[in-house]
Protein backbone atom coordinates (compact mmCIF):
# COMPACT_ATOMS: atom_id res chain seq x y z
CA UNK A 1 0.00 0.00 0.00
CA UNK A 2 1.91 3.54 -1.31
CA UNK A 3 1.89 6.65 0.90
CA UNK A 4 0.22 8.10 -2.38
CA UNK A 5 -2.98 6.59 -1.90
CA UNK A 6 -3.72 8.28 1.44
CA UNK A 7 -2.09 11.24 0.66
CA UNK A 8 -4.89 13.09 2.08
CA UNK A 9 -4.23 12.08 5.41
CA UNK A 10 -0.63 12.12 5.03
CA UNK A 11 -0.59 15.93 5.00
CA UNK A 12 -2.00 15.88 8.42
CA UNK A 13 0.69 14.05 9.78
CA UNK A 14 2.47 17.23 11.38
CA UNK A 15 -0.62 18.91 12.23
CA UNK A 16 -0.14 19.46 15.72
CA UNK A 17 2.38 20.65 17.74
CA UNK A 18 1.90 18.96 21.47
CA UNK A 19 2.80 22.12 24.13
CA UNK A 20 2.91 20.81 28.04
CA UNK A 21 0.36 18.18 30.33
CA UNK A 22 -2.09 20.50 31.85
CA UNK A 23 -4.66 17.43 33.05
CA UNK A 24 -4.19 14.12 34.40
CA UNK A 25 -7.55 11.52 35.03
CA UNK A 26 -7.32 8.10 35.57
CA UNK A 27 -7.36 7.24 32.07
CA UNK A 28 -5.01 9.15 30.52
CA UNK A 29 -2.88 12.35 30.37
CA UNK A 30 -3.96 15.74 28.83
CA UNK A 31 -1.75 17.98 26.93
CA UNK A 32 -2.23 21.24 25.45
CA UNK A 33 -1.37 21.68 21.86
CA UNK A 34 -1.58 23.60 18.50
CA UNK A 35 -3.10 22.49 15.54
CA UNK A 36 -1.43 23.98 12.17
CA UNK A 37 -4.27 23.41 10.16
CA UNK A 38 -7.38 25.10 12.21
CA UNK A 39 -4.13 27.72 13.79
CA UNK A 40 -6.10 27.06 17.14
CA UNK A 41 -5.54 25.46 20.71
CA UNK A 42 -6.50 22.11 21.47
CA UNK A 43 -6.20 19.98 24.45
CA UNK A 44 -5.12 16.02 23.10
CA UNK A 45 -5.96 13.42 25.77
CA UNK A 46 -3.28 10.22 25.15
CA UNK A 47 -5.28 7.05 26.35
CA UNK A 48 -2.46 4.40 26.01
CA UNK A 49 -3.11 0.49 26.00
CA UNK A 50 -6.94 1.31 25.75
CA UNK A 51 -7.66 -2.50 24.90
CA UNK A 52 -5.31 -4.00 27.96
CA UNK A 53 -9.02 -4.24 30.26
CA UNK A 54 -12.03 -4.52 27.77
CA UNK A 55 -14.26 -2.52 31.01
CA UNK A 56 -11.51 0.25 29.62
CA UNK A 57 -12.04 0.12 25.95
CA UNK A 58 -15.99 -0.32 26.31
CA UNK A 59 -15.90 3.14 28.29
CA UNK A 60 -13.96 5.11 26.19
CA UNK A 61 -15.55 3.94 23.38
CA UNK A 62 -19.30 4.63 24.73
CA UNK A 63 -18.12 8.28 25.82
CA UNK A 64 -16.51 9.24 22.37
CA UNK A 65 -19.75 7.98 20.71
CA UNK A 66 -21.52 9.74 23.38
CA UNK A 67 -20.00 13.17 22.68
CA UNK A 68 -20.07 12.61 19.04
CA UNK A 69 -23.34 12.78 19.14
CA UNK A 70 -23.90 15.26 21.62
CA UNK A 71 -23.04 18.54 20.19
CA UNK A 72 -23.53 21.40 22.22
CA UNK A 73 -22.27 24.69 23.67
CA UNK A 74 -22.36 23.56 27.05
CA UNK A 75 -20.52 20.14 26.29
CA UNK A 76 -17.13 19.66 25.49
CA UNK A 77 -16.10 19.14 21.78
CA UNK A 78 -13.97 16.26 20.48
CA UNK A 79 -12.54 18.02 17.38
CA UNK A 80 -10.51 14.95 15.97
CA UNK A 81 -9.06 11.62 16.86
CA UNK A 82 -5.81 10.65 15.56
CA UNK A 83 -5.88 7.91 12.90
CA UNK A 84 -3.57 5.25 13.81
CA UNK A 85 -1.09 3.49 11.42
CA UNK A 86 -2.70 0.74 11.73
CA UNK A 87 -6.22 -0.54 12.44
CA UNK A 88 -5.41 -4.10 13.21
CA UNK A 89 -2.82 -3.37 16.15
CA UNK A 90 -3.23 0.17 17.49
CA UNK A 91 -2.68 0.47 21.15
CA UNK A 92 -3.35 4.34 22.49
CA UNK A 93 -5.41 6.57 21.30
CA UNK A 94 -5.52 10.09 20.80
CA UNK A 95 -8.58 12.11 21.41
CA UNK A 96 -8.62 16.35 20.16
CA UNK A 97 -10.81 18.02 22.24
CA UNK A 98 -11.13 22.15 21.56
CA UNK A 99 -9.24 23.44 24.87
CA UNK A 100 -10.30 24.89 27.94
CA UNK A 101 -8.36 26.73 30.48
CA UNK A 102 -9.27 24.80 33.68
CA UNK A 103 -11.94 22.94 35.71
CA UNK A 104 -14.30 24.26 38.20
CA UNK A 105 -12.58 22.67 40.70
CA UNK A 106 -9.86 24.68 40.67
CA UNK A 107 -12.05 27.65 39.64
CA UNK A 108 -13.72 27.24 42.93
CA UNK A 109 -10.79 26.96 44.90
CA UNK A 110 -9.24 30.53 43.22
CA UNK A 111 -12.38 32.76 43.29
CA UNK A 112 -13.72 34.07 46.66
CA UNK A 113 -14.98 36.52 45.67
CA UNK A 114 -17.59 35.44 42.83
CA UNK A 115 -20.87 37.41 42.34
CA UNK A 116 -24.34 36.63 42.23
CA UNK A 117 -23.89 37.18 38.39
CA UNK A 118 -21.15 35.28 38.09
CA UNK A 119 -23.32 31.92 40.22
CA UNK A 120 -26.30 32.31 38.26
CA UNK A 121 -24.75 32.57 34.89
CA UNK A 122 -22.06 29.17 36.14
CA UNK A 123 -25.10 27.92 37.01
CA UNK A 124 -27.06 28.52 34.01
CA UNK A 125 -24.74 26.78 31.64
CA UNK A 126 -25.18 23.64 33.90
CA UNK A 127 -28.49 23.10 33.64
CA UNK A 128 -28.97 24.27 30.16
CA UNK A 129 -25.69 21.31 29.57
CA UNK A 130 -27.71 18.80 31.34
CA UNK A 131 -30.72 19.43 30.31
CA UNK A 132 -29.71 19.04 26.98
CA UNK A 133 -27.96 15.79 27.90
CA UNK A 134 -30.83 14.54 29.50
CA UNK A 135 -33.07 15.34 26.44
CA UNK A 136 -30.94 12.50 24.99
CA UNK A 137 -31.23 9.89 27.69
CA UNK A 138 -28.36 9.75 28.74
CA UNK A 139 -27.39 10.47 32.33
CA UNK A 140 -23.62 11.54 32.98
CA UNK A 141 -23.78 9.95 36.74
CA UNK A 142 -20.36 11.63 37.43
CA UNK A 143 -20.80 15.11 38.12
CA UNK A 144 -18.21 16.89 39.91
CA UNK A 145 -16.29 20.39 40.07
CA UNK A 146 -13.31 18.60 38.17
CA UNK A 147 -15.39 17.51 34.85
CA UNK A 148 -16.75 20.83 34.46
CA UNK A 149 -14.51 22.32 32.12
CA UNK A 150 -13.76 26.29 32.68
CA UNK A 151 -12.62 29.12 30.87
CA UNK A 152 -11.52 33.09 32.54
CA UNK A 153 -14.33 34.44 30.81
CA UNK A 154 -16.84 32.15 32.87
CA UNK A 155 -17.58 29.84 29.66
CA UNK A 156 -18.24 26.49 31.36
CA UNK A 157 -18.25 23.08 29.42
CA UNK A 158 -19.27 19.52 31.26
CA UNK A 159 -16.93 16.76 30.39
CA UNK A 160 -15.56 12.93 31.20
CA UNK A 161 -18.65 10.86 30.13
CA UNK A 162 -16.59 7.85 30.68
CA UNK A 163 -19.46 6.80 33.43
CA UNK A 164 -22.42 8.27 31.54
CA UNK A 165 -25.28 6.08 30.33
CA UNK A 166 -27.38 6.17 26.78
CA UNK A 167 -31.05 4.85 28.47
CA UNK A 168 -33.34 3.21 24.60
CA UNK A 169 -36.48 2.68 26.09
CA UNK A 170 -38.91 5.28 28.14
CA UNK A 171 -39.88 2.48 31.12
CA UNK A 172 -36.49 3.28 32.92
CA UNK A 173 -35.65 -0.18 34.50
CA UNK A 174 -34.04 -1.13 37.45
CA UNK A 175 -30.57 -1.80 37.17
CA UNK A 176 -27.32 -2.93 39.30
CA UNK A 177 -25.28 -0.03 38.92
CA UNK A 178 -22.14 -2.49 39.40
CA UNK A 179 -20.30 -0.19 37.46
CA UNK A 180 -20.76 2.85 39.63
CA UNK A 181 -17.51 4.48 41.63
CA UNK A 182 -18.42 8.38 41.09
CA UNK A 183 -17.52 10.41 43.89
CA UNK A 184 -19.34 10.20 46.88
CA UNK A 185 -19.73 13.74 47.72
CA UNK A 186 -22.18 14.39 44.59
CA UNK A 187 -23.42 11.12 45.24
CA UNK A 188 -27.65 11.36 45.18
CA UNK A 189 -29.17 10.03 48.49
CA UNK A 190 -30.67 7.65 46.88
CA UNK A 191 -27.58 5.99 45.70
CA UNK A 192 -26.19 6.18 49.45
CA UNK A 193 -26.84 2.53 50.32
CA UNK A 194 -28.43 1.11 47.68
CA UNK A 195 -26.87 0.89 43.89
CA UNK A 196 -30.01 -1.05 43.04
CA UNK A 197 -31.92 1.60 41.26
CA UNK A 198 -33.12 2.95 37.90
CA UNK A 199 -31.23 5.38 36.18
CA UNK A 200 -32.57 8.72 36.86
CA UNK A 201 -31.51 12.21 35.61
CA UNK A 202 -32.36 13.01 39.17
CA UNK A 203 -29.22 11.91 40.22
CA UNK A 204 -26.79 14.71 37.95
CA UNK A 205 -29.49 17.23 38.94
CA UNK A 206 -28.18 16.24 42.81
CA UNK A 207 -24.51 16.78 41.87
CA UNK A 208 -25.21 19.92 40.11
CA UNK A 209 -26.75 21.33 42.93
CA UNK A 210 -23.60 20.25 45.34
CA UNK A 211 -21.17 21.84 42.68
CA UNK A 212 -23.58 24.78 42.74
CA UNK A 213 -23.07 24.93 46.57
CA UNK A 214 -19.51 24.48 46.42
CA UNK A 215 -18.80 27.25 44.38
CA UNK A 216 -20.98 29.87 46.93
CA UNK A 217 -19.33 28.17 49.66
CA UNK A 218 -15.81 27.72 47.93
CA UNK A 219 -15.78 24.18 49.80
CA UNK A 220 -17.23 21.20 49.11
CA UNK A 221 -20.86 20.93 50.79
CA UNK A 222 -21.48 17.12 51.68
CA UNK A 223 -17.32 15.63 52.34
CA UNK A 224 -18.75 12.78 53.69
CA UNK A 225 -16.23 10.35 54.84
CA UNK A 226 -18.69 7.41 54.24
CA UNK A 227 -21.76 6.14 52.79
CA UNK A 228 -23.11 7.07 56.30
CA UNK A 229 -21.55 9.85 57.35
CA UNK A 230 -22.67 11.53 53.73
CA UNK A 231 -26.26 10.91 55.00
CA UNK A 232 -25.08 12.72 58.22
CA UNK A 233 -24.50 15.59 56.20
CA UNK A 234 -27.13 15.56 53.57
CA UNK A 235 -29.39 15.16 56.96
CA UNK A 236 -27.61 18.11 59.18
CA UNK A 237 -28.79 20.59 55.99
CA UNK A 238 -32.41 19.09 54.72
CA UNK A 239 -33.52 17.89 58.04
CA UNK A 240 -34.74 14.21 58.55
CA UNK A 241 -36.52 13.07 55.02
CA UNK A 242 -40.36 12.41 54.92
CA UNK A 243 -41.40 9.06 56.24
CA UNK A 244 -43.29 9.06 52.94
CA UNK A 245 -39.49 9.36 51.22
CA UNK A 246 -37.99 7.27 53.94
CA UNK A 247 -40.34 4.51 52.64
CA UNK A 248 -39.07 4.76 48.90
CA UNK A 249 -35.40 4.16 49.83
CA UNK A 250 -34.97 -0.03 48.39
CA UNK A 251 -32.27 -0.92 50.84
CA UNK A 252 -34.04 -2.14 53.97
CA UNK A 253 -30.77 -1.29 56.49
CA UNK A 254 -30.54 2.10 54.64
CA UNK A 255 -34.24 2.33 55.26
CA UNK A 256 -33.69 1.58 58.54
CA UNK A 257 -31.03 3.70 59.38
CA UNK A 258 -32.79 6.81 58.28
CA UNK A 259 -35.81 5.50 60.02
CA UNK A 260 -33.71 5.71 63.57
CA UNK A 261 -31.79 8.64 63.20
CA UNK A 262 -33.46 11.22 65.69
CA UNK A 263 -35.55 13.59 64.03
CA UNK A 264 -33.54 16.92 62.50
CA UNK A 265 -34.99 20.10 61.70
CA UNK A 266 -33.85 21.83 58.19
CA UNK A 267 -31.22 24.15 58.69
CA UNK A 268 -31.13 28.05 57.83
CA UNK A 269 -30.19 28.49 54.40
CA UNK A 270 -29.03 31.92 55.16
CA UNK A 271 -26.60 31.07 57.52
CA UNK A 272 -25.12 28.22 55.54
CA UNK A 273 -25.36 29.90 52.30
CA UNK A 274 -24.75 34.13 53.83
CA UNK A 275 -22.98 34.88 51.00
CA UNK A 276 -26.07 33.85 48.24
CA UNK A 277 -28.61 35.78 47.37
CA UNK A 278 -32.56 34.69 47.80
CA UNK A 279 -32.99 33.75 44.19
CA UNK A 280 -29.86 31.07 44.44
CA UNK A 281 -30.33 29.71 47.91
CA UNK A 282 -34.03 28.64 46.63
CA UNK A 283 -32.79 27.01 43.72
CA UNK A 284 -30.25 24.83 45.87
CA UNK A 285 -33.89 24.13 47.61
CA UNK A 286 -35.21 23.06 44.54
CA UNK A 287 -31.70 21.00 43.14
CA UNK A 288 -31.27 19.48 46.48
CA UNK A 289 -34.46 17.82 47.34
CA UNK A 290 -33.81 14.75 49.39
CA UNK A 291 -36.84 13.07 47.12
CA UNK A 292 -35.86 12.24 43.60
CA UNK A 293 -39.39 13.05 42.96
CA UNK A 294 -39.52 16.39 44.92
CA UNK A 295 -36.13 17.64 42.55
CA UNK A 296 -36.55 19.69 40.30
CA UNK A 297 -35.63 18.69 36.57
CA UNK A 298 -32.79 20.68 34.86
CA UNK A 299 -35.11 21.95 32.48
CA UNK A 300 -37.43 23.24 35.18
CA UNK A 301 -34.46 24.64 37.18
CA UNK A 302 -34.22 26.82 33.85
CA UNK A 303 -37.15 28.75 34.17
CA UNK A 304 -36.86 29.10 38.15
CA UNK A 305 -37.14 32.67 38.52
CA UNK A 306 -33.11 32.95 39.16
CA UNK A 307 -32.92 32.39 35.65
CA UNK A 308 -35.40 35.29 34.82
CA UNK A 309 -33.42 37.29 31.38
CA UNK A 310 -31.00 34.76 30.57
CA UNK A 311 -32.99 31.09 29.12
CA UNK A 312 -35.77 31.43 27.01
CA UNK A 313 -36.33 27.72 25.43
CA UNK A 314 -34.57 27.08 22.02
CA UNK A 315 -34.85 24.26 19.54
CA UNK A 316 -30.75 23.61 20.22
CA UNK A 317 -31.59 23.03 24.09
CA UNK A 318 -32.50 19.41 22.12
CA UNK A 319 -30.72 16.36 21.18
CA UNK A 320 -31.34 14.22 18.28
CA UNK A 321 -32.02 10.84 19.80
CA UNK A 322 -29.54 8.27 19.68
CA UNK A 323 -29.37 5.26 17.83
CA UNK A 324 -29.46 1.74 20.34
CA UNK A 325 -27.59 0.13 17.11
CA UNK A 326 -24.95 1.99 18.23
CA UNK A 327 -24.61 1.11 21.77
CA UNK A 328 -25.02 -2.59 20.68
CA UNK A 329 -21.91 -2.97 21.84
CA UNK A 330 -22.52 -2.11 25.48
CA UNK A 331 -24.76 -5.21 26.13
CA UNK A 332 -22.54 -8.11 24.87
CA UNK A 333 -18.92 -9.53 26.07
CA UNK A 334 -16.73 -8.66 23.69
CA UNK A 335 -13.50 -9.62 23.02
CA UNK A 336 -10.12 -7.18 22.58
CA UNK A 337 -10.55 -7.79 18.42
CA UNK A 338 -14.05 -6.68 18.38
CA UNK A 339 -13.37 -3.32 20.53
CA UNK A 340 -10.63 -2.36 18.26
CA UNK A 341 -12.81 -2.69 15.38
CA UNK A 342 -15.40 -0.56 16.71
CA UNK A 343 -13.01 2.13 18.29
CA UNK A 344 -11.01 2.30 14.59
CA UNK A 345 -14.84 2.73 13.19
CA UNK A 346 -15.05 5.26 15.47
CA UNK A 347 -12.32 7.28 14.65
CA UNK A 348 -13.22 7.19 10.87
CA UNK A 349 -15.98 9.00 11.54
CA UNK A 350 -13.06 11.99 12.06
CA UNK A 351 -11.48 10.55 8.97
CA UNK A 352 -14.31 10.70 6.03
CA UNK A 353 -11.55 9.80 3.45
CA UNK A 354 -10.28 7.00 4.91
CA UNK A 355 -13.62 5.77 6.11
CA UNK A 356 -14.58 5.61 2.26
CA UNK A 357 -11.83 3.72 1.34
CA UNK A 358 -11.72 1.27 4.66
CA UNK A 359 -15.21 0.73 3.97
CA UNK A 360 -15.28 -0.03 0.42
CA UNK A 361 -12.38 -2.59 0.63
CA UNK A 362 -11.64 -6.04 2.10
CA UNK A 363 -11.85 -5.35 5.50
CA UNK A 364 -9.95 -8.29 6.28
CA UNK A 365 -6.62 -6.59 4.81
CA UNK A 366 -4.39 -5.03 7.29
CA UNK A 367 -4.30 -1.55 5.44
CA UNK A 368 -1.51 1.13 7.32
CA UNK A 369 -2.50 4.95 7.29
CA UNK A 370 -0.05 7.16 7.48
CA UNK A 371 0.00 8.84 11.24
CA UNK A 372 0.65 11.49 12.89
CA UNK A 373 1.13 8.84 15.47
CA UNK A 374 5.07 8.17 15.65
CA UNK A 375 5.64 11.51 15.16
CA UNK A 376 3.57 12.31 18.86
CA UNK A 377 5.08 9.52 20.24
CA UNK A 378 8.43 11.39 19.57
CA UNK A 379 6.86 14.78 20.96
CA UNK A 380 5.90 12.59 24.16
CA UNK A 381 8.85 11.47 24.91
CA UNK A 382 10.77 14.46 24.62
CA UNK A 383 8.42 16.40 26.58
CA UNK A 384 8.57 13.61 29.40
CA UNK A 385 12.37 13.78 29.25
CA UNK A 386 12.33 17.78 29.72
CA UNK A 387 9.98 16.93 32.86
CA UNK A 388 6.70 18.46 31.51
CA UNK A 389 4.91 15.47 30.92
CA UNK A 390 2.87 14.19 32.97
CA UNK A 391 4.05 16.31 36.51
CA UNK A 392 2.69 19.36 34.30
CA UNK A 393 1.20 22.16 36.66
CA UNK A 394 -1.57 24.39 35.72
CA UNK A 395 -2.87 26.91 38.48
CA UNK A 396 -5.94 27.79 39.27
CA UNK A 397 -8.04 30.36 37.30
CA UNK A 398 -9.06 33.83 38.80
CA UNK A 399 -12.49 34.54 37.00
CA UNK A 400 -13.01 38.24 35.58
CA UNK A 401 -14.82 40.38 38.41
CA UNK A 402 -16.79 42.35 35.85
CA UNK A 403 -16.23 40.04 32.27
CA UNK A 404 -19.46 38.89 31.75
CA UNK A 405 -20.73 40.64 29.06
CA UNK A 406 -19.29 38.62 26.42
CA UNK A 407 -21.03 35.60 27.81
CA UNK A 408 -23.97 36.68 28.66
CA UNK A 409 -24.54 38.05 25.33
CA UNK A 410 -23.84 34.37 24.16
CA UNK A 411 -26.19 32.75 26.36
CA UNK A 412 -28.85 35.04 25.15
CA UNK A 413 -28.25 34.43 21.49
CA UNK A 414 -28.45 30.99 22.74
CA UNK A 415 -30.99 30.54 24.78
CA UNK A 416 -32.65 34.05 23.27
CA UNK A 417 -32.75 35.86 26.88
CA UNK A 418 -33.26 39.52 27.07
CA UNK A 419 -30.02 40.35 29.46
CA UNK A 420 -31.21 44.28 29.46
CA UNK A 421 -33.31 43.72 31.82
CA UNK A 422 -31.83 41.54 34.05
CA UNK A 423 -28.47 42.59 34.43
CA UNK A 424 -29.10 46.65 33.86
CA UNK A 425 -26.83 48.46 36.21
CA UNK A 426 -23.77 46.14 35.90
CA UNK A 427 -21.00 47.33 34.47
CA UNK A 428 -18.98 45.16 32.66
CA UNK A 429 -16.27 45.70 30.90
CA UNK A 430 -15.87 42.53 28.62
CA UNK A 431 -13.67 39.52 29.10
CA UNK A 432 -10.65 40.13 31.31
CA UNK A 433 -7.02 38.78 31.20
CA UNK A 434 -6.76 35.11 31.53
CA UNK A 435 -4.59 32.44 34.04
CA UNK A 436 -3.82 35.21 36.87
CA UNK A 437 -0.31 34.49 38.45
CA UNK A 438 -1.45 35.37 41.61
CA UNK A 439 -4.24 32.99 41.75
CA UNK A 440 -1.88 29.72 41.85
CA UNK A 441 -2.90 28.49 45.20
CA UNK A 442 -4.12 25.19 44.24
CA UNK A 443 -1.15 23.01 42.48
CA UNK A 444 -2.15 21.00 39.83
CA UNK A 445 -0.16 18.25 41.10
CA UNK A 446 -1.86 17.50 44.10
CA UNK A 447 -5.13 17.33 42.44
CA UNK A 448 -4.20 15.40 39.59
CA UNK A 449 -1.77 12.71 41.30
CA UNK A 450 -4.38 9.96 40.90
CA UNK A 451 -4.46 6.83 39.68
CA UNK A 452 -6.93 4.38 38.21
CA UNK A 453 -9.60 3.38 41.60
CA UNK A 454 -9.03 6.50 43.12
CA UNK A 455 -10.98 10.11 43.01
CA UNK A 456 -8.93 13.12 43.51
CA UNK A 457 -8.22 15.11 46.43
CA UNK A 458 -7.14 11.75 48.18
CA UNK A 459 -10.80 10.36 48.77
CA UNK A 460 -10.39 6.85 48.54
CA UNK A 461 -13.47 5.04 47.01
CA UNK A 462 -14.10 2.24 48.61
CA UNK A 463 -16.20 -0.39 47.32
CA UNK A 464 -20.02 0.35 48.06
CA UNK A 465 -21.89 -1.88 46.57
CA UNK A 466 -22.44 -4.36 49.71
CA UNK A 467 -24.57 -2.13 51.64
CA UNK A 468 -27.34 -4.46 51.88
CA UNK A 469 -24.66 -6.62 54.05
CA UNK A 470 -23.66 -5.87 57.31
CA UNK A 471 -21.48 -3.25 56.44
CA UNK A 472 -24.11 -0.63 56.32
CA UNK A 473 -24.94 -0.86 59.70
CA UNK A 474 -21.38 -1.54 61.06
CA UNK A 475 -20.25 1.99 59.46
CA UNK A 476 -23.26 3.07 61.33
CA UNK A 477 -22.39 1.80 64.58
CA UNK A 478 -18.61 3.02 63.74
CA UNK A 479 -20.53 6.81 62.70
CA UNK A 480 -23.08 7.24 65.44
CA UNK A 481 -20.79 4.91 68.30
CA UNK A 482 -24.45 3.52 69.60
CA UNK A 483 -25.47 0.48 69.49
CA UNK A 484 -28.24 -0.95 67.06
CA UNK A 485 -29.70 -4.54 66.02
CA UNK A 486 -27.58 -5.37 63.73
N1 LIG B 1 -10.64 19.88 26.75
C1 LIG B 1 -9.89 20.10 27.82
N2 LIG B 1 -9.28 21.29 27.98
C2 LIG B 1 -8.53 21.50 29.06
N3 LIG B 1 -8.33 20.64 30.06
C3 LIG B 1 -8.90 19.44 29.95
C4 LIG B 1 -9.71 19.10 28.83
N4 LIG B 1 -10.18 17.85 29.01
C5 LIG B 1 -9.69 17.43 30.19
N5 LIG B 1 -8.92 18.37 30.75
C6 LIG B 1 -8.23 18.29 32.04
O1 LIG B 1 -7.76 16.98 32.25
C7 LIG B 1 -8.39 16.41 33.41
C8 LIG B 1 -8.65 14.94 33.14
O2 LIG B 1 -9.53 14.82 32.04
P1 LIG B 1 -10.73 13.76 32.04
O3 LIG B 1 -11.57 14.01 33.25
O4 LIG B 1 -11.41 13.82 30.73
O5 LIG B 1 -9.88 12.44 32.17
P2 LIG B 1 -10.35 11.03 32.71
O6 LIG B 1 -9.18 10.11 32.57
O7 LIG B 1 -11.60 10.62 32.01
O8 LIG B 1 -10.62 11.41 34.22
P3 LIG B 1 -11.41 10.63 35.37
O9 LIG B 1 -10.35 10.10 36.25
O10 LIG B 1 -12.19 11.73 36.06
O11 LIG B 1 -12.26 9.61 34.73
C9 LIG B 1 -9.65 17.24 33.65
O12 LIG B 1 -10.03 17.29 34.99
C10 LIG B 1 -9.23 18.60 33.16
O13 LIG B 1 -8.58 19.31 34.17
Amino acid sequence: MSNKEFKFDYGDSNRYIIKEAIGKGSYGVVYSAYDTKNKENVAIKRINNVFEHISDGVRILREIKLLRHLKHPDVVTIKDIILPPSPKDFRDIYVVFELMETDLHQVIRANDDLTDEHHQYLLFQMLRGLKFIHSAKVFHRDLKPKNILANSDCKLKICDFGLARPQFTDQAQTIFWTDYVATRWYRAPELCGSFFTKYSPMVDVWSIGCIFAELLLGKPLFPGKNVVNQLELITDLLGSPKPETVKKIRNERARRYLEQLPRKEPADFSKVFPMASTGAREVIKKLLAFDQDDRMSASDALEDPYFVGLFKSSAEDIAKPLSKLDYGFDQKTLREGEIRELMFREILEYHKDAKKQYMSRNTSHVYHFPSQVDRFKMQFMNLENKGSGSQGIRSASSLPKQGLAGNLVESALLGGGNLSTSFTGATFEGPSSLISADAIDCPLSQSFSLAKGTSYLGESIESELDLSSDSFMKMSLDSQNKDDDS
